[in-house]
């Protein structure tokens, strides 16, 4: 382990300090372009309005004979729009560190758009050394080519061992913006009897006891719930964000709302978007309801200085609850600043 006075000093000579805190950035979705389908490459510009986040993905779902397309395809969109003027993040999802593409990956973008890009999403992370070697060769790269903002790095929670490790993995650097779950990966890495990428599934269930001849219920049980809660531990103990990642069934819109709204309640601040419907889906959940919001801000109200015991429609309020309360009005703010119709809805101060 660094000792604490150098976990915050540059990997490189030249390249620039890392953040001591992250920005502070909306990130409800984060959209996902394939960058070697000229069609929805051309759509980019009209794309970057109306999301928080457009990655240019050039790992799974990019055929081996379209890695170096994607990537000359990310290097375009990425020259060609401005995000920074509408504030919506770019990123990239690189390939693994065990694929014969990622060193031409990072090689490219940092020397021809490192100073547009946020942050880079590492998939398949299995611990705290995968981190340090992208941490090392950024830094290096940063310094070569003159970047002068410090690119992030987001990694894909999607291997057992990834799990196992996941204290480790969010605490690895400064870099750290934050981590998104694979359902797809990790359940094939855990054995996991599916071919869905993520949501649940209708065999995953608790039934009632017996009582005689009547019919026993049974519910459907969200197979994602103990990892999504230890990403979020590991994220949130950390200072770094913690996402859901894909849900791969678009025609079940509310199947993608509920998974989305789960994590959203335990404590995600987006989730990807593979398509354009989702991305409704996600200004929607990832938003907090105006009557929460309502009844936060009357929590922060009624205490200013966030101590003591009130008692707001027979709910007992405290300074836990103002905390709570804290959260979901900073959110709030946070979307209303983008978003001039929740603004209105939300009408805080
Ligand atoms: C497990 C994982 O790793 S998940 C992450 C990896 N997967 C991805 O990144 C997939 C990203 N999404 C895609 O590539 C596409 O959505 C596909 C290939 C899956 C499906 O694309 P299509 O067959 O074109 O879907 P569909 O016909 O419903 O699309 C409707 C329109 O939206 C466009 N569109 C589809 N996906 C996207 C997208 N991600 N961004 C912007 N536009 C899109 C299509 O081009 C189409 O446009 P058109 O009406 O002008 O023809
Ligand atoms: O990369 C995402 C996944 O689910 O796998
Ligand atoms: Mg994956």
């Amino acid at each position: 382990m660094k000792l604490p006075r150098r976990f915050f000093q540059p990997l490189a000579t030249g390249a620039p300090a890392p953040f001591r805190e992250l920005p502070v950035r909306l990130e409800r979705m984060i959209h996902f372009v394939p960058p070697h389908n000229d069609k929805v490459r051309a759509r980019v510009p009209e794309l970057a309005g109306t999301v928080d986040v457009v990655l240019g993905n050039l790992e799974d779902a990019v055929p081996a004979d379209q890695k170096e397309a994607a990537r000359k395809g990310f290097v375009a969109m990425a020259q060609a729009t401005d995000f920074a003027a509408t504030g919506t993040g770019l990123w990239t999802r690189i390939n693994a560190l065990n694929s014969p593409w990622i060193l031409d990956d990072l090689f490219t973008i940092v020397a021809e758009v490192g100073d547009k890009l946020d942050v880079v999403m590492v998939p398949k992370v299995e611990g705290p050394w995968d981190i340090h070697y992208i941490d090392q060769l950024l830094a290096q790269l940063e310094a070569r080519h003159g970047v002068t903002k410090p690119i992030l790095v987001h990694a894909i929670l999607e291997t057992a061992e990834g799990v196992a490790n996941v204290d480790a993995i969010a605490s690895a650097s400064p870099r750290m913006h934050g981590m998104s779950l694979g359902p797809a990966d990790l359940a094939a890495s855990r054995g996991m009897k599916t071919t869905r990428v993520g949501g649940g599934h209708p065999d995953y269930r608790v039934i009632a006891d017996p009582a005689g001849d009547a019919p026993r219920a049974s519910a459907q049980q969200d197979l994602w719930h103990y990892t999504i809660a230890k990403m979020v531990d590991a994220c949130m103990a950390n200072g770094i964000k913690a996402f859901y990642g894909p849900f791969g069934d678009f025609s079940d819109g509310a199947a993608c709302e509920a998974q989305f709204r789960n994590a959203f309640l335990m404590g995600c601040a987006g989730a990807w978007t593979l398509h354009p419907s989702q991305v409704a889906i996600a200004k929607r959940v990832f938003a907090p309801d105006p009557a929460e919001v309502a009844f936060a801000a009357r929590i922060v109200e009624a205490m200013p200085d966030g101590t003591g015991a009130v008692m707001l429609d027979g709910k007992m309020q405290d300074d836990a609850t103002w905390k709570q309360a804290k959260v979901i009005v900073d959110l709030a703010k946070l979307v209303a600043a983008k978003d001039p119709e929740l603004a209105a809805v939300y009408k805080l101060g």
